[in-house]
């Protein structure tokens, strides 16, 4: 994220660390350079539209400690990575809750172009009350209906990247004179509950046409929205037996959409600490530990108590019941009945779950294996500690202990999208029965896809 403090806070003090230079176009450009060094799939980028201002003194905590302000447009940082890469693909948080979709339809369609397909779009719908005061609501916009609109909107640029222009409609013939054929480009005339745009698409077809899609969801309405539309899927989970149920389930529901099981790669966020012995890492884990700000997490938590004041040996439930506060949505991390001394303890050390290692290569390389395949997982994202030391020691000590057990590429595919490098060759668009492909019909573009959500309470349903 383009910013000092994504999710590990208070690093961006330690020593050598350079997330402070992210104002820096050299910064980006060495970061990408990097992960194509390591023939990483795709850096992703995190972003929201607000600020977190639920604990403390608010917006000023955040301020204070870096926590994801100031943030820069993650868009906007694509071009420079591109420019200094071949083959890395970058995965863009957008959100469909506040801006239209026409606009951000032709900028993912630039970016597609531009990158000769190398774009992925997280699809999320936000969360934050202040991000919702940006775009001139009051509220947020109630949970399910964040979903409803995303399913409109998501129609939107379907019928725009899909369905606006066939593949060969620029012709550009000097001879003829004709640089586009108006009877291959069509507008979409899209009348919605939220949406209306008439077309057609301002950028001609790009490499991928639809950006791959991502998307972080646990909701009902959020699993649903993925099994239609996602094709990469941060999953969650507690344990292999939730990780593997969420995956199944999700299959399941994609099924049910017509698509086929594998259409959806998992991936889950992990934490990796290496160095070449355990010693060594376990002191690199400390390090990292000490500089780790424990008032950072609670203000990304959302949390409206600061569990340091309290006693120890008290229970979060008592403290939140005796305060009428809200934990945020750090609350389901911890069991009921958990101490506040245990809870801020698991906090400082990471808050680390099944996805953590620190160790050897040897040991990453075990715990990476088994994420694969007792968990069921297709990848990882590597969460990032330190700028650029992660990046550097998974590259230098992990990434050659999996080429040597025939787990990671050894080169890239030079010219295949990141939709090839994902699902295979020939797989540059989506396949022809995801909800997307129905617009290729310029016939479809008048018949309206049937809502994901006909009505809300459909949605728990489901
Ligand atoms: C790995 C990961 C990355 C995420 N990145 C973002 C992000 O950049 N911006 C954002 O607004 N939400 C982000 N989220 C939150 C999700 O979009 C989503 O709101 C959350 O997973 C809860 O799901 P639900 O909205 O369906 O309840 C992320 C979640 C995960 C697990």
């Amino acid at each position: 994220m383009a910013c000092v403090g994504h999710i590990v806070h208070g690093m961006w003090r330690a020593p050598g660390n350079n997330r402070h230079r992210f104002g820096e176009l050299s910064y980006w450009t060495e970061v990408a350079q990097l992960a194509e060094e390591g023939l990483f799939d795709a850096i992703f980028l995190a972003d929201v539209v607000g600020t977190y201002d639920r604990f403390g003194d608010g917006t000023a905590a955040a301020l204070r400690q870096g926590v994801q302000i100031p943030n820069l447009d993650p868009l906007m940082l694509v071009p420079a990575m591109a420019a200094v890469t071949r083959n890395l693909g970058f995965g863009v948080t957008f959100s469909t809750t506040y801006e239209p979709p026409f606009a951000f339809a032709r900028r993912m369609s630039t970016l597609d172009l531009l990158t000769g397909g190398r774009v992925g779009w997280n699809i999320v719908t936000s969360y934050l009350r202040s991000a919702a005061r940006n775009f001139g609501l009051d509220d947020e916009v109630p949970h399910d209906e964040r979903y409803v609109i995303a399913d409109e909107y998501i129609d939107v640029l379907y019928k725009l990247w899909e369905g606006s222009w066939d593949g060969d409609a620029v012709v550009a013939d000097r001879a003829r004179d004709i640089h586009t054929d108006p009877d291959r480009v069509r507008t979409i005339d899209h009348h919605g509950a939220y949406f209306r745009v008439a077309g057609p698409h301002l950028v001609q077809p790009t490499a991928q046409r639809t950006p791959v899609l991502f998307q972080a969801t646990g909701s009902p309405a959020g699993l649903e929205y993925a099994a239609r539309h996602a094709e990469v899927v941060f999953i969650g989970g507690q344990t292999t037996e939730d990780v593997r149920r969420n995956i199944a389930a999700t299959r399941r529901r994609a099924q049910a959409h017509g698509r086929r099981p594998d259409d959806i790669r998992f991936i889950v966020q992990a934490g990796i600490i290496t160095a070449t012995t355990d010693a060594q890492a376990q002191a690199k884990l400390r390090d990292y530990r000490h500089f780790y700000s424990v008032e950072g997490a609670l203000i990304h938590a959302q949390s409206e108590i600061d569990l340091r004041r309290y006693d120890p040996n008290d229970t979060i439930e008592s403290v939140l019941a005796r305060e009428g506060a809200r934990f945020g949505n750090m609350g389901r991390r911890f069991h009921p009945g958990q101490t506040v001394g245990s809870a801020l303890e698991q906090i400082a050390r990471f808050d680390e779950g099944r996805y953590f290692v620190a160790g050897t290569p040897g040991r990453v390389a075990d715990a990476i294996e088994s994420w694969l395949d007792v968990d069921g997982i297709d990848g990882i994202n590597l969460r990032q500690y330190h700028s650029f030391d992660t990046a550097r020691d998974f590259i230098n000590l992990i990434v050659p202990e999996l080429q040597r057990r025939g787990r990671y590429r050894t080169a890239y595919t030079d010219g295949e999208t990141l939709r090839e490098r994902l699902f295979g060759a020939g797989r540059a668009h989506l396949p022809s029965y995801h909800a997307a492909a129905r617009y290729r019909d310029p016939a479809a573009l008048a018949t309206p896809t049937p809502p994901l959500f006909p009505d809300l309470s459909s949605i728990k349903a489901s």
